[in-house]
């Protein structure tokens, strides 16, 4: 279909261990970015407590409860379709709790809830991370339509599993969502790499709001928030600081590069079915 745009924003900030805080420049960045136009807008992983693993079980909430409520009833007032990013939750009868990606349509509602897959398990640069220790994984991969494009959800370490987003684009999406905090140290080298592979191979934009600077356990994030075509170019960057990167998602050139360019179709699934 021609005309058929959404112009979206990837919020960046560094959250603290402090809810209250966070949410204040969580909702100015929203407001902002709304303003400026946009009609998706996405916050990063962990946006309403990060960098203190301590905090993280008394700042932990139910789906829905009172993030969600205000996530709902901001999205409701400016009119847009707003991702959560991720935030803690609390899972009933779980120990552990959720690394949870939710989405609000523009009348408040919640539509979607994507619990992420991929732990962060992993020794970089002599640093030890076991998201494991806190964090339950989810078991679903969610797409899910947000107006006029439908939106394939994520978090963060997911990005390393293109098998999870070649499922979401199978499942329509358009607009692959990779809300994150990246490490300085996997940043700097992966951190572009990645998301522009995931675009490319999926003929998908890439929406990917991210934490950056320093947190409260010392541990540095990278930010670079970004927005990437299905062609695999960077529309919109962020520098090292609070803002968004702003950008106009053309669905018309989606289509006609699936069409002319048809590497998704080109598959053969045949020949990979020793992957599951
Ligand atoms: O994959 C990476 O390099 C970083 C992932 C990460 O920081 C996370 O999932 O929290």
């Amino acid at each position: 279909m021609e005309g058929r745009t959404v112009c979206a924003a990837a919020i960046q900030m560094s959250s603290t261990p402090d809810r209250g805080e966070n949410r204040r420049v969580a909702e100015a960045l929203i407001r902002e970015a709304a303003a400026a136009g946009a009609t998706l807008v996405a916050l990063p992983e962990l946006w309403s407590c990060h960098g203190l693993e301590e905090v993280y079980r008394e700042n932990a909430e139910p789906i829905p409860g009172p993030t969600t409520e205000f996530l709902g009833s901001l999205a409701r007032e400016l009119g847009i379709y707003l991702l959560g990013g991720s935030i803690l939750e609390r899972v009933s009868g779980s120990e552990r709790l959720g690394n949870t990606s939710t989405l609000y349509a523009p009348d408040g509602s919640l539509v979607a809830v994507y619990r992420k897959v991929h732990l962060f398990d992993v020794e970089v640069s002599g640093r030890r991370y076991l998201e494991s220790a806190n964090i339950a994984p989810g078991g679903e991969a969610v797409a899910a339509k947000a107006g006029p494009v439908t939106v394939g959800l994520s978090v963060c370490y997911d990005v390393r599993f293109p098998e999870l987003y070649r499922l979401l684009a199978l499942r329509g999406a358009e607009v692959l969502a990779v809300p994150a905090a990246f490490t300085l140290q996997t940043g700097k080298d992966h951190w572009e790499l990645l998301l522009r592979a995931r675009a490319v191979e999926n003929q998908a934009y890439v929406l990917a709001p991210a934490q950056w600077g320093r947190k409260a356990d010392g541990r540095w994030t990278y930010g670079r928030s970004m927005i990437v075509d299905p062609w695999g170019t960077v529309l919109s960057t962020c520098p090292d600081r609070d803002g968004y990167a702003l950008a106009t998602l053309d669905l018309g050139y989606l289509e006609r590069l699936r069409a002319e360019f048809p590497s998704l179709a080109n598959r053969r699934p045949r020949v990979y079915r020793g992957l599951c």
